[in-house]
């Protein structure tokens, strides 16, 4: 009822939504999904293309937006506290199992926060703990920067087009904790060529973004 919703508000605000590989999805079984956040906006394109049983895991705080954070509840978010580590990660443990017992597909944004700098964060690991520990797909989805058509330092919203590719997934059985690592690499830096490709800006060495906190890739 709330994608039905939520899908309306791309006519309000003259967004326009292009989508490659959703074909993609059509893979049986849970699975982690992974994808850019850079904005609010982005519960639009979380809706245009979301999956049938797919759960988003979100910050605690979202949970006290008053009928918001109600129907968040409502619809399954799993809510993860982001100060604390080994809170989020014994959540995340019991989502692992809940994922197989029900079938469910969830929903990670792994830079963890909104980033609308026209680049990706570093990842967390958490969804990619996520996949291994449940033996299940990972799918990458992109978003092309909204750079163009929004930036609220300019005051800038006028209409658009955000252009969305699902990947092919990755499979994770036979990896263990101690691939998690490379995997989260190897996803990080296929995504932010994506993402670069798909925004139709040019790819600028991880070092200077990143003030070298990044290893290379
Ligand atoms: C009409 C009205 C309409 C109204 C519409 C209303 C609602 C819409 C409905 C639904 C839409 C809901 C959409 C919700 C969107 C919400 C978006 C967000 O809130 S984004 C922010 C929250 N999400 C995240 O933070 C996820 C990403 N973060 C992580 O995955 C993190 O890893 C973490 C689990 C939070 C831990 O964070 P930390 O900072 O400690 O990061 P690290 O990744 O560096 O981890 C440290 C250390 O721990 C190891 N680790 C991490 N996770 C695990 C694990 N699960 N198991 C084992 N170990 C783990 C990791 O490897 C690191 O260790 P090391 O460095 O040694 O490798
Ligand atoms: C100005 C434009 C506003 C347009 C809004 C249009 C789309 C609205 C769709 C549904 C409305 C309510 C859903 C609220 C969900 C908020 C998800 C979100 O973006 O949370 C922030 C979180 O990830 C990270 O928080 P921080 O970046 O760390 O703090």
């Amino acid at each position: 009822i709330i994608a039905n919703i939520v899908k309306t508000f791309k006519y309000i605000y003259g967004l326009r939504f292009e989508v490659q590989g959703l074909e993609n999805f059509e893979v049986e079984g849970p699975c982690v999904i992974v994808s850019n956040h850079q904005s609010i906006l982005d519960m639009m394109g979380l809706m245009e293309i979301l999956p049938d049983d797919c759960v988003q895991i979100g910050k605690k705080e979202l949970l006290y937006t008053g009928p918001v954070g109600l129907i968040m509840y409502l619809g399954g978010v799993i809510f993860i506290n982001r100060k604390s580590t080994s809170n989020a990660k014994t959540v995340m443990s019991g989502v692992a199992q809940t994922m197989l017992d029900e079938n469910v597909k969830v929903w990670v944004y792994p830079e963890g926060t909104r980033n609308g700098n026209g680049d990706l964060l570093p990842f967390k690991k958490g969804a990619f703990h996520l996949a291994v520990q449940a033996q299940a797909n990972l799918f990458t989805v992109l978003y092309s920067s909204f750079t163009s058509f929004y930036n609220p330092a300019k005051k800038l919203f006028i209409s658009g087009k955000i252009r969305v590719e699902v990947l092919q997934p990755i499979e994770t059985k036979g990896l263990t904790a101690e691939d998690v690592a490379d995997l989260t690499e190897r996803c990080y830096c296929t995504m932010r060529e994506t993402f670069f490709r798909l925004s139709g800006t040019a790819r600028e060495p991880l070092a200077s973004r990143h003030n070298g906190l990044l290893p290379d890739p």
